[in-house]
């Protein structure tokens, strides 16, 4: 059954070329959303996260609330396995799939049918299952013959056609989302809408940052606000 178990969880980002007694290092505690503070090198930091616990279970579809800075993309990427815990645990059961980036893995020189295996490595898949996956990934992508050309000749929208292809051609039990995503030119992002949603619906657990209270109110049972790494509310809801 899928998961995810937070104890105590706390990232600290280093700012190695920022010293302690900088005036940078005010103009750092006027702007950002973490907390500034400093190692025991006295090097400066950064505390995205403070002390953060909740778990997750099946059925769970938890929005991420907080002004910017506040710490909601660190905590997704602490849950994708980007970042690893400072201090505290972060575990979790279950196939993830993160939206966050979703080029990432990508390799410009190769072709789009060479970066389908690619990208599928990255996810965590066999090369067999993306070879199994690639003409729905080809088909849905519409990228046709481009896909046997290099991707560094892609525009932009359609290197993201195809991240979002791959990205979600493989069922998940556990969704990471930094905003609902918008993909493509307009017919594009109808069929990527439905896909999402049909992503998003058959996931055990879903979570999501957004600034949008429609997206909240729609898709989300419980939210969790935070405030410079800390969580200030954590609210559930039918
Ligand atoms: N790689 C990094 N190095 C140093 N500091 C970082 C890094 N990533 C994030 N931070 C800091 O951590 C804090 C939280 O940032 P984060 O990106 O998690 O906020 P957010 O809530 O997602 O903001 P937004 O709504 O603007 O996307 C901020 O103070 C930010 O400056």
């Amino acid at each position: 059954m899928a998961y995810i178990k937070s104890r105590g969880l706390s990232i600290e980002f280093p700012l190695n070329d920022v010293s302690n007694r900088s005036l940078k290092r005010e103009a750092f505690s006027l702007v950002t959303g973490g907390k500034v503070g400093s190692s025991p090198r006295h090097k400066v930091t950064i505390k995205a996260l403070d002390n953060i616990s909740f778990d997750l279970k099946p059925g769970d579809r938890l929005g991420l609330l907080g002004h910017n800075g506040s710490g909601k993309s660190t905590l997704l990427k602490a849950l994708a396995g980007v970042y690893a815990p400072t201090s505290g645990s972060l575990e979790s059961r279950g196939q993830i799939t993160s939206l966050l980036d979703i080029t990432l893995g990508m390799d410009m020189d190769a072709t789009g049918f060479e970066n389908i295996i690619l990208r599928g490595l990255m996810l965590g898949h066999t090369p067999q299952k993306m070879k199994e996956l690639t003409p729905e990934i080809a088909e849905f992508s519409e990228l046709g013959e481009y896909l046997r050309l290099p991707a560094r000749i892609y525009s932009s929208g359609m290197l993201v056609r195809l991240g979002f292809a791959i990205s979600t051609a493989v069922p998940s039990d556990i969704v990471l989302m930094d905003e609902w995503l918008a993909v493509g030119d307009a017919d594009f992002q109808k069929k990527a809408n439905d896909k999402l949603k049909e992503m998003t619906e058959r996931a055990a657990i879903l979570v999501i940052a957004s600034h949008m209270p429609s997206i909240i109110e729609n898709i989300c049972n419980r939210t969790i606000c935070l405030e410079k790494g800390i969580i200030v509310s954590d609210s559930f809801f039918e």
